[in-house]
């Protein structure tokens, strides 16, 4: 049976792997998440789960077969990618732009083995109902929107904002479950082998 290796530092994809019942561990993955000039946001979320996925194959010591699973979420408004905002002002100023409109959510997956990489994105839309500047800086002070794309997690106090989403709810938090379990299948990682064997 192939190790897999969860390249992440984020709480939300270590819940959400482990909600689809496939073992893991989890190795961290930093990388330089700048996009080129005139990058596409899909083609940066894309090259940003495979570097992940890289980065984190070159640091496992291990003769056993493995994978590496690695990710990457970018909230995106017309074309501009909204990054993880870094003070009350940036912060407030992502709501304000996302206040009463549709905006997309693209994650990539990519999966390593140590010889190929696969990788994929996934888009959902996201709709925002009207939000007060008063109470986008309360959304601040929570402390929820800091580490968060787009400055606002869907799964969290920031579910108050949201009218209607089109595509996957996984995915906007972080880790698309559907596209993954079929992607880890690729290389021979069943998912739910911890529920067949009960
Ligand atoms: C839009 C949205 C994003 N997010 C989170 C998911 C990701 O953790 C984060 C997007 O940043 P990422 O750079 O994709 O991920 P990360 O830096 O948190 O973790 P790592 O690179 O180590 O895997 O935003 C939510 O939790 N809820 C949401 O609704």
């Amino acid at each position: 049976m192939k190790q897999l290796y969860l390249a992440s530092g984020s709480p939300r994809r270590r819940e959400l792997l482990a909600q689809i019942g496939v073992p893991f561990t989890t190795i961290s993955a930093d990388i330089d998440e700048t996009p080129f000039p005139e990058e596409s946001p899909s083609a940066y979320v894309e090259r940003l789960a495979r570097g992940k996925a890289e980065v984190g194959r070159g640091a496992i010591v291990s003769d056993a077969d493995f994978c590496v699973l690695g990710a990457d979420t970018a909230v995106v408004l017309d074309g501009k990618i909204l990054g993880k905002p870094v003070d009350e002002a940036e912060a407030c100023a992502m709501l304000m732009l996302l206040s009463g409109c549709e905006h997309e959510v693209l994650t990539a997956i990519a999966v390593h083995d140590g010889e190929r990489c696969e990788s994929l994105v996934v888009r959902s839309l996201v709709r925002f109902r009207t939000i007060g500047r008063v109470e986008a800086a309360a959304y601040w002070a929570s402390g929820e929107p800091r580490d968060k794309a787009g400055g606002y997690g869907i799964q969290g106090l920031g579910a108050v904002f949201v009218t209607g989403l089109n595509g996957s709810y996984s995915a906007v938090v972080g880790l698309p479950l559907c596209e993954t379990a079929e992607l880890l299948g690729h290389f021979g990682i069943p998912c739910w082998q911890t529920l067949n064997a009960h």
